[in-house]
């Protein structure tokens, strides 16, 4: 006897040899191949099926399990269960992606790194759906695939295209932070292990009576922040492409668990109304100056999947996964990210991927309104009233808080959070503090420098000359600078 497992086709029939096809006159011997072999069927039929389509962005990634532990009190700001109680730990899981390349591309070429993480907490899934770089490139959201189109592949050439890149920013330059950001050694990380994450957009943190704060989230790391140079990182891709993800994946099987600080800063909703910034434009950060960061706790990653594409490829991730005591704010991108994110789910993963082991919650669900479709794989309620108010099954309910009406602070957040992308001199403030604070680091300005020219002298002509422009508008010399180097 042996506990090896006997071999099976899927529907459990036991076969005896799975590398060869059956020939007329029997299994080895030269003959026609015969169309009753199920096997054979089933096991080419089911390979051109193993693909499902991959992420329209953020295609190629590292993941990981992980525990977040409660390490300050918050109780003051937030209702969140999960977020209760100092030493409170929840499950995590954490995918970390590039955002242009497709499945597979190199892990260390210049781009923002998104960060895709779900707390399974005993009131449902929170996800943190971040990107490494505080503010982002734009901050109406009907331009979100107009951004990411000019930072893939060109219609014709299917090629990379600098004039595409940089005509899209010099036409839309609400985004010169985050482009600054990117074009800084930041945009070449020397390990998922070494990035910061934000949530860029402004949170609520709620309490059940209803009071709330603003939150900016920040997961800081707490290997330190390590870049790669623009040689370093593009020497790096040739030689080992999946650089990232083996850092990550090496580092947990060793046992030395990366692990980062979460923080918030909070600002009072009357402050919002005073602030010098719009706090509903995510091109725009909160200088820590102003709103420092307080702690909340600590992410740690301690386990590898054992499979890849069950955790990490069928992972979902939405920022419209939120538990009760955090809550979204009238940011227009975040507003729209919370339709795209469960849309974008169900065509690629079908309209039940909230029960895909990556997504399922831990805690309890019971969610009778919403049934059947594709795959079902649990009791599907079996024959509970699939209608609201029935007489027939008591169901409780959680209450939450609302919106006193007539709060004339919505009314305020109602005005402000109708802005338009019209650029002006306030959208290069923040870029033209980063270009100081570079000045304070040994040969970070001229590696921006050099990182940008090493892209825009592949553009053509006119839009060179729009982006040093561009660039002008930040600082005279940055302008100057770039338009010597390309
Ligand atoms: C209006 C703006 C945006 C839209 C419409 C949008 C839409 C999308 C879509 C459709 C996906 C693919 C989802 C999937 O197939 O599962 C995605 C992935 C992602 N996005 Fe966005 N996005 C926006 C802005 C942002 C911003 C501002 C951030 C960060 C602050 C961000 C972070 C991410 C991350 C981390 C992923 C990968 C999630 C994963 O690991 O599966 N996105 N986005």
């Amino acid at each position: 006897m042996t506990n090896a497992p006997l071999y099976t086709l899927a529907e459990g029939r036991p076969v005896a040899d799975p590398a060869s096809a059956q020939h007329f006159g029997g299994q080895g011997i030269k003959g026609l191949v015969l169309l009753q072999d199920t096997q054979l069927i089933e096991t080419l039929a089911h390979f051109s099926r193993e693909r499902i389509p991959e992420r329209v962005v953020h295609a190629s990634a590292v993941g990981a399990f992980g525990e977040f532990e409660v390490t300050h009190d918050v109780t003051d700001i937030t209702s969140a269960a999960f977020l209760s109680k100092i030493g409170k730990k929840s499950k995590c899981l954490l995918r970390v992606s590039t955002v242009g390349p497709e499945a597979g591309g190199a892990d260390t070429v210049r781009d923002v790194r998104g960060w895709g993480m779900k707390i399974y907490t005993e009131e449902g899934n929170q996800d943190f759906v971040f990107n490494d770089i505080p503010v982002f490139f734009i901050r109406d959201p009907i331009k979100f695939p107009s951004v990411n189109r000019s930072h893939k592949r060109h219609p014709r050439t299917h090629l990379g295209d600098w004039s595409m890149f940089w005509d899209f920013h010099n036409t839309n330059q609400e985004g010169i932070h985050a482009l600054m950001i990117l074009f800084s050694d930041r945009g070449t990380p020397a390990s998922i292990r070494n990035i910061n994450s934000y949530s860029g957009h402004t949170y609520k943190l709620v309490k059940d009576d209803g009071s709330f704060k603003y939150v900016k989230f920040h997961f800081k790391t707490n290997q330190g922040i390590k870049n790669l140079t623009r040689s370093e990182a593009t020497k790096l891709a040739g030689e080992n492409p999946d650089a990232h993800l083996q850092d990550l994946h090496d580092s947990i099987e060793h046992g030395d668990f990366p692990s980062w600080t979460l923080y918030v800063q909070v600002m009072d909703p009357a402050d919002a109304e005073t602030y010098r910034w719009n706090i509903f434009d995510m091109t725009k950060v909160w200088p820590q100056k102003d709103y420092p960061l307080r702690p909340v706790g600590k992410l740690t990653l301690n386990e590898n999947p054992s499979n890849y594409f069950r955790d990490i490829e069928q992972a979902a991730f939405s920022p419209s996964n939120m538990v009760p005591g955090i809550a979204p704010s009238a940011d227009p991108m975040l507003q729209a990210r919370m339709f795209a994110y469960p849309d974008a789910a169900r065509y690629r993963l079908g309209v039940n991927y909230q029960t895909l082991p990556p997504n399922a919650a831990k805690s309890p669900v019971y969610s009778p309104y919403q049934r059947d479709g594709a795959m079902v794989f649990g009791s599907n309620y079996g024959g509970d009233p699939n209608y609201v108010r029935s007489t027939q099954k008591e169901v409780a309910f959680r209450k939450t808080a609302t919106i006193a009406k007539g709060n004339p602070h919505e009314k305020w957040v109602g005005e402000v959070s109708d802005f338009s992308s019209e650029v002006t001199d306030e959208d290069f403030v923040q870029a033209r503090d980063l270009w100081k604070v570079l000045g304070r680091q040994e040969g970070q300005q001229e590696n921006l420098v050099g990182n940008v020219a090493a892209t825009l002298s592949q553009a053509v002509p006119e839009v060179q000359k729009e982006t040093f422009a561009m660039f002008r508008r930040v600082d005279e010399e940055l302008g100057r600078k770039i338009e010597a180097a390309t």
